[in-house]
């Protein structure tokens, strides 16, 4: 999506005035005299919570001299009592339409020094509009909840794991009575070396703090009360068990990467707002490039922010980066509030000149921003699925474009929106379509799984011997197979219904080494049932492969090699990353086999094998993307191979194989695959020709649901304007997830404007009493 040229959609829609300084001061004579003589400021307070509105109230003359922009007040405001708000605008007079004596007096100033900048605030202010959010919803994404709480600098309370429960632990006897969620939460605090609060930990272990509460009461963990300061805190960096690295050379630029910077620099010397999608293959040198460009910005005494997937901070990018700057904060999911506090406030006060993060760092405070680059844009993860529903790419693009800032945005497969911004000159494109050093782009082989009469496992007998062949060779493998656990899949041959979490309506998924059926939609367990839990059959069939399965199937075909398995169930602790990728580049581990987790980023020259067990596994969702994020993913693992002096060769299974993302990805084809996909999406206003609003109600009781967003979808249509077209309502394709039934309504338009002014009044339908309302604009997931 475009965010230049949205302005005009916005003008219009700002959820509130510009600050009225320098109006005329009407009220002053007559009845409010008395109220004037009171004094002080009248200050526009937003308070964190859905309500959009800006109220007013009156800064009391002990407050005057310390009240700024984006400092955080106590407010009263009616039955709740006294909340706390950001002050968004300060005035010598209040509203004309307010009455002195009705405006009510700040209780109090929470910040000495104001968390965010009038910069911030202006585009917090645009994603409330864009992204129809309140105000205050879009300023808790940008301000970490460390910072609010000042985590790190006052009495806190802290959970410490007892002495004998510890013993426990570690020999291995306590996990025999824990759940799994309760043994990630007591790993969690025994492998962190600094103390950590309840959120901390059930963030790190991803539990609820019902989990806490019931170790707890067991008596296995109890709290603390410590004072801590920022500086006192564990100083993370560089990362534990990482040589200091040692700084290197850049390499002497290849010509593409050379007329990249040449194209870059009067933008990066410059004080304009100036976007570039770098279209670079995979292995062309994209890093290399923003690495130079950044040199350049830090040198002229400027910051830059890098967004990465989440995915791709790994040691080897963050180790890159940390070899060319001094100055670096590494913003990752991992941070505890107080490390997310001390870097927050070590940016805010230009003691760094380099922030590498995911999503969320694109709020960085930076003092003198002077550039900021997006790696692999096309990334899903960059959309935040919570409210507020940002797209951190377009966010970093309006920033941009509000500070008057270059912003890269880089991709070896660019989303379909952002190449056709590059079409529609919105964006200067720079190319970049040769591996360094003239090394060649891997050779691509389809497997037609439909000739594989007799596959038992997840491995073609081309890939088998393939497999057998590089290893001899004393090559490495990666194999992708995009599906955690053992079996996808428990169905009764007898009655043909699969086994359902008990609170989605999706199939369970078998993992082996816990023997569970695992939700892959809600965490949830349940124990694999004797017999078939809708005709009681006796025998349930196991079925479809996922990774934990083929990591078996390997260990047997391969004893004699080493291999490693990566994905989320494997990776949980942090940390675990590094051992592995560690251990795959120094040749320990001969193959690694993982979910997407393995496709992106990585760099190691000594991969010349790599296996795309199942190209088809997202081919074909109800979602309009599923042949742009197969392509991408293939394209993607097919890049990590041939990246040394020895070429590469990659093999792909699929019973697809003429599906044009298959086709093209193994032709290395990113345009040939354009060609075919952007035509598709023209007609039904799909993205990038049109703008889509995607409404979810859900709630546990589902006719409810379905009447709401029935009878709001005939609302919206009433008042729709021309060239507005409905999809649905209709169930979404995983109908109920956590107990709750969801039902959607995509309402699509070549252009925004029609969209926000006919979307204006939805609040003033809201949702019956447990009925939820999500607005999704520009929304990435359809599922
Ligand atoms: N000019 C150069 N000369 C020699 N080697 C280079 C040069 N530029 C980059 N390299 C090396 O080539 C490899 C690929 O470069 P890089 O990782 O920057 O590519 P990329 O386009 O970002 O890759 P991808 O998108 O596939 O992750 C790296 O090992 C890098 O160190
Ligand atoms: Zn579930």
């Amino acid at each position: 999506m475009s965010v230049v040229n949205r302005d005009q959609d916005q003008e219009s829609d700002q959820p509130r005035p510009q600050p009225r300084l320098g109006r005329q001061a009407s009220w002053f004579e007559g009845e409010d005299e008395a109220q004037a003589e009171r004094g002080g400021l009248f200050v526009g307070v937003v308070v964190d919570r859905a309500l959009d509105a800006v109220l007013t109230y009156r800064a009391p003359q002990r407050l005057v001299a310390s009240i700024q922009l984006g400092q955080r007040v106590r407010v009263p405001l009616g039955r709740n009592g006294v909340v706390t708000g950001y002050c968004v605008s300060v005035d010598l007079l209040p509203p004309e339409d307010l009455p002195p004596s009705k405006i009510k007096d700040v209780v109090e100033i929470l910040d000495a020094v104001p968390l965010i900048d009038a910069r911030m605030l202006e585009l917090t202010r645009w994603m409330a509009g864009y992204y129809m959010c309140s105000w205050g919803q879009a300023l808790d994404a940008v301000v970490p909840a460390g910072v609010r709480n000042q985590a790190g600098t006052r009495v806190g309370t802290f959970l410490v794991v007892r002495p004998e429960a510890r013993q426990a632990f570690d020999d291995e006897t306590l996990q025999k009575t824990l759940t799994a969620k309760q043994t990630a939460a007591i790993e969690a605090l025994c492998r962190s070396d600094e103390l950590l609060t309840v959120s901390d930990v059930c963030r790190r272990a991803k539990c609820g703090a019902g989990v806490i509460k019931t170790l707890r009461d067991d008596g296995l963990i109890h709290t603390v009360k410590r004072r801590l300061s920022l500086a006192a805190s564990r100083n993370d960096e560089p990362a534990a068990g990482e040589p200091t690295a040692a700084p290197k050379p850049p390499p002497a630029m290849t010509p593409e990467q050379a007329a990249a910077m040449a194209a870059l620099t009067p933008a990066l010397d410059g004080d304009a707002f100036a976007p570039f999608v770098i279209f670079g293959v995979t292995g062309s040198g994209k890093t290399e490039v923003y690495l130079t460009a950044i040199e350049r910005t830090v040198a002229r005494g400027r910051e830059a922010i890098v967004l990465v997937p989440e995915i791709s901070l790994t040691p080897q990018t963050i180790r890159r980066f940390r070899r060319r700057f001094r100055r670096v904060a590494v913003l990752h999911s991992h941070l505890s509030d107080v490390e997310r506090h001390r870097h927050w406030q070590s940016i805010a006060q230009g003691e760094i000149d380099v922030v590498v993060g995911a999503r969320s760092a694109i709020f960085a405070p930076t003092r003198r921003l002077g550039l900021i680059v997006v790696d692999e844009e096309h990334e899903s993860t960059f959309k935040q699925e919570t409210v507020p529903r940002y797209h951190a790419r377009d966010v970093a693009v309006k920033r941009a474009q509000l500070e008057n800032t270059p912003v890269l945005l880089g991709s070896a497969t660019p989303s379909l929106e952002t190449w056709r911004n590059a079409e529609l000159g919105r964006y200067a494109r720079i190319s970049m379509p040769s591996r360094v050093e003239g090394r060649p782009m891997p050779a691509v082989e389809i497997i037609d799984l439909r000739n594989e009469k007799h596959l038992t496992g997840g491995l073609s007998e081309t890939l088998r011997l393939a497999m057998h062949q590089a290893l001899d060779d004393d090559g490495q493998v990666i194999l992708l197979l995009n599906r955690r656990g053992y079996n996808t899949f428990v169905i009764c041959p007898k009655c043909g219904q699969v086994v359902k979490c008990r609170h989605c309506d999706v199939a369970a998924t078998y993992h082996k080494n816990r023997h569970m059926l695992i939700c892959h939609t809600c965490d949830a367990e349940r124990a694999c049932p004797p017999a078939c839990p809708s005709c009681q059959a006796p025998v349930l069939h196991y079925g479809g492969i996922g990774t934990e399965r083929l990591e078996r199937e390997i260990r047997m075909e391969f004893p004699f090699h080493e291999s490693r398995r990566m994905d989320s169930d494997t990776m949980r602790r942090h940390g675990s990353h590094e051992v592995t990728l560690a251990a795959f580049k120094s040749g320990d581990v001969k193959i690694l086999l993982g979910t997407q987790m393995i496709a992106k980023g990585l760099d190691f020259p000594n991969v010349t094998l790599v296996g795309v067990v199942d190209a088809d596994v997202a081919l074909h969702l109800p979602d309009f993307r599923a042949a742009e994020r197969t392509f991408q993913l293939v394209a993607q693992v097919a890049g990590r191979t041939g990246r040394g002096n020895r070429p590469g060769r990659v093999l792909v299974q699929s019973f697809c194989p003429e599906h044009p993302a298959i086709a093209n990805a193994a032709r290395h084809d990113y345009e040939g695959f354009v060609r075919y996909e952007l035509p598709t999406r023209e007609a039904p206003l799909a993205s990038p020709y049109g703008r889509i609003v995607r409404l979810v109600a859900r709630g546990k009781d589902e006719a409810r649901v379905e009447k709401y967003l029935n009878e709001l979808a005939k609302t919206l249509r009433a008042k729709a304007p021309p060239g507005v077209r409905f999809w649905g309502p209709s169930p979404t394709p995983i109908l109920k997830i956590r107990e709750e039934f969801r039902f959607h309504l995509q309402i699509r338009c070549a252009s925004a404007a029609p969209l926000r002014t006919m979307l204006r009044d939805l609040p003033l339908h809201p949702p019956p009493n447990k009925v939820d309302l999500a607005v999704d604009v520009d929304p990435i997931s359809m599922l």
